[in-house]
C-alpha cells in the first residue's frame, strides 16, 4: 500500500491535550481536514482499553482510506489488524518486530524513531518502512525526549540516507505546528532531498478545531515553493551568463507585482527602478492588506531602514501572509546592528517567518551572523575581514536561514545559497553616492524572485548583474558629471536593457562573476 506521509497525526489522550473531548471525534475531524496517516499513541491505558480505542479509531480511518499505525504495542496492532506499528529505539528491535508481524500482518508498515545518522542508517538498512526523525524542537507533549536535533539535524540525517541510496520515507516530529512547519520543511531540505511529511500531536489534537488546524497545515505545506534546482544546474550555468537576458525578458513579460514595505527615504526611487526593469510596484506599509496582495503572485520586500514599533507589526503580518501564500519575501535589514532597538526588531523579523533572499551590507550580514561589532548608522564600516572570510560568513548565514539566498553588497558583492557562492565585481563608485541605491537593489531582486521562483540564486544573480552593469554603462553617457546626473541615466539604462535584453546581448559580456572555491 502506497502511503501518503504528508500530514501524520499522532494521537494523545491526556487531559492536557485531549481535554474532555472524544478521541474518535478529534481524529475524524483531523482526517476531514487533511490528515493522511494516524498513529494511535496512548502511554497509560491498559491493554483492554487500548484494543477498544484502537478498533474504534480503525473503523474511522478505514472509512476514510487512511492507514492506522499503533505506537509501541505490536500485540494491539495484530489484535485489531492495523496497517502498521511504530517503535522507538527503546522498544522491541526492528528485526523482532518484523519476525512477529511476518505471519500475522505480513504487509504491515513498520515505522522507527531515529534521532541520529547511525540510527537512521541502521533502521533503513534493516527494512523500516518509514522513519520518524526527531525530536526537532523541544515539546511538552513528550517529556522523555533524548536529543533536540533541529532542522539541521533532520537535514543531516536525510542527506546521509539519500547519499547511501536509502529512499526510506521520512517524517519529522517534535514541536511542529503551523508557525514553523514551512520553516522545518524548508530548512531540512537540501538539493532534491526532502522530508515526505510532518508528524504532529498537539498542533491538531489540542486545536479547538482539529479539522481547520489540519487544513491549515496542509495549505502551508502545499504553499511551499518547489525545491530549488540551483544545485543541479552546476557551476557552469552560473558563470555562463547567457541565462541573464532570458531572465530579464521574463520579468518584463510577466510584470510582477513588487510589494515594498520600504523605508520612507527611497520609496519613489525604488518604485521608479521597479518600473524601469518591468515590475509593477506597490508601496504599501499596511500589513492588513498583505494577505490580499499576496494572492496576486508577486513578491514582498521588507526593508527595515525606517523601522518603528508600528511598522514592525506590519512587517510580521505581511511576512506570514506571503509565506502562507507561498510567495517570495526579501529582507533588507538596513542598519540592523546600529541600535539595540534595531537588533531586537531584527530578531522579531527573523522569527516571523521565512525569507527567500536576505540582502545587506557587511555590517548587516555580520549582525545576522552574530559576529558584528557595533554598526555606525546604516553604512557598512571598513572591514578587517578577507574576501574569503566574508564568503564563508555569507554561506553560513544562508545555511542557517535554510533555503535562503544571501547577498552581501560591497565593492565585491558576495551571493550564496549556502552551497554555491559567487563574487560579482560589477558596479560603479557613484552607486555609493546615491542614497538608497542598496535598498533599490532589494526591490529589483524581489521582482526577479517573483518570476523565477524555481531558482533563487540565478534570479538574484541576474537582477544584480542587470543593476550593476546598467550603473557602469550609465556613467559612460556624455552628460554625466557626478551622482546627481548619474541617477536618471542609471534608470534610463536599466529601462533600455530591460526593454531589449535579448536583441543586444553584448552588455552581459561585461558581467564579472567568479565562483568561490573553498580549496584555494
Ligand atoms: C512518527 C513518530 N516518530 C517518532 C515517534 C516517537 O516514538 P518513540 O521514540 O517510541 O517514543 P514514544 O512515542 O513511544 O513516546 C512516534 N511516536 N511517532
Ligand atoms: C511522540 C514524539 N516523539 C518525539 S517528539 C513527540 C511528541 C510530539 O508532540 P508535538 O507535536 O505536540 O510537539
Amino acid at each position: 500500500m502506497a502511503v501518503d506521509y504528508t500530514l501524520y497525526l499522532v494521537t494523545d489522550s491526556t487531559p492536557e491535550i485531549l481535554g474532555d473531548r472524544c478521541l474518535a471525534d478529534v481524529v475524524e475531524s483531523g482526517i476531514k481536514g487533511g490528515v493522511t496517516v494516524v498513529q494511535y499513541r496512548n502511554k497509560t491505558a491498559d491493554t483492554a482499553e487500548l484494543v477498544r480505542e484502537a478498533s474504534t479509531l480503525h473503523e474511522i480511518t478505514r472509512r476514510h482510506g487512511v492507514p492506522l499505525i499503533i505506537n509501541d504495542r505490536i500485540d494491539v496492532a495484530i489484535a485489531i489488524g492495523a496497517e502498521g506499528v511504530h517503535v522507538g529505539q527503546d522498544d522491541m528491535d526492528l528485526q523482532a518486530v518484523q519476525r512477529i508481524l511476518r505471519t500475522s500482518l505480513p504487509n504491515a508498515i513498520i515505522g522507527v524513531s531515529t534521532s541520529s545518522v547511525e540510527e537512521a542508517l541502521t533502521a533503513a538498512r534493516n527494512g523500516a518502512t518509514y522513519l520518524g526523525i526527531g525530536t526537532v524542537f523541544a515539546t511538552s507533549t513528550k517529556k522523555d525526549t533524548k536529543s533536540i536535533i533541529g532542522a539541521i539535524g533532520v537535514q543531516k540525517i536525510l542527506t546521509e540516507l539519500r547519499s547511501n541510496s536509502l529512499n526510506t520515507p521520512c517524517v519529522c516530529i517534535g514541536g511542529v505546528n503551523a508557525s514553523n512547519v514551512q520553516q522545518i520543511l524548508r530548512q531540512s531540505r537540501h538539493d532534491d532531498v526532502a522530508l515526505d511529511g510532518v508528524a504532529v500531536v498537539s498542533a491538531i489534537m489540542a486545536a479547538p478545531n482539529p479539522s481547520e488546524a489540519s487544513q491549515n497545515l496542509r495549505n502551508l505545506i502545499a504553499a511551499l515553493p518547489a525545491i530549488s534546482r540551483t544545485q543541479s544546474l552546476g557551476l557552469m550555468q552560473i558563470t555562463n551568463l547567457s541565462f541573464v537576458p532570458d531572465y530579464i525578458a521574463a520579468v518584463v513579460q510577466r510584470k510582477p507585482l513588487c510589494h515594498n514595505m520600504i523605508n520612507t527615504v527611497v520609496q519613489t526611487m525604488a518604485a521608479n527602478m521597479a518600473i524601469a526593469i518591468g515590475g509593477s510596484p506597490i508601496m504599501s506599509g499596511n500589513g492588513a492588506e498583505a494577505a490580499d496582495l499576496a494572492k496576486l503572485g508577486g513578491s514582498l520586500v521588507i526593508n527595515m531602514g525606517t523601522v518603528t514599533p508600528d511598522s514592525l507589526d506590519q512587517y510580521v503580518k505581511a511576512i506570514s501572509a506571503y509565506n502562507a501564500a507561498g510567495n517570495p519575501v526579501l529582507l533588507d535589514p538596513v542598519g540592523c546592528g546600529a541600535t539595540e532597538l534595531r537588533k531586537e526588531a531584527l530578531q522579531t523579523v527573523l522569527t516571523a517567518g521565512l525569507f527567500d533572499v536576505i540582502k545587506g551590507n557587511e555590517g548587516e550580514i555580520a549582525t545576522i551572523a552574530g559576529t558584528s561589532a557595533q554598526q555606525h548608522g546604516v553604512d557598512s564600516a571598513p572591514s578587517n575581514l578577507t574576501l574569503r572570510q566574508k564568503a564563508i560568513m555569507v554561506e553560513e548565514v544562508a545555511k542557517r536561514c535554510g533555503g535562503c539566498v544571501v547577498v552581501m553588497s560591497g565593492a565585491v558583492d558576495i551571493v550564496s545559497d549556502g552551497y554555491q557562492t559567487v563574487f560579482v565585481r560589477n558596479g560603479h563608485e557613484y552607486m555609493g553616492l546615491v542614497t538608497g541605491s542598496g535598498c533599490c537593489l532589494g526591490t529589483v531582486i524581489a521582482a526577479f524572485l517573483a518570476v523565477h521562483r524555481e531558482n533563487k540564486l540565478l534570479a538574484t544573480l541576474a537582477a544584480l548583474l542587470l543593476y550593476e552593469i546598467a550603473a557602469e554603462q550609465a556613467t559612460t553617457k556624455e552628460a554625466i558629471r557626478g551622482p546627481g546626473s548619474f541617477l536618471p541615466a542609471w534608470i534610463d539604462t536599466l529601462y533600455q536593457i530591460a526593454q531589449s535584453p535579448e536583441s543586444d546581448q553584448s552588455w552581459i559580456k561585461g558581467g564579472k562573476v567568479e565562483v568561490f572555491q573553498h580549496s584555494r
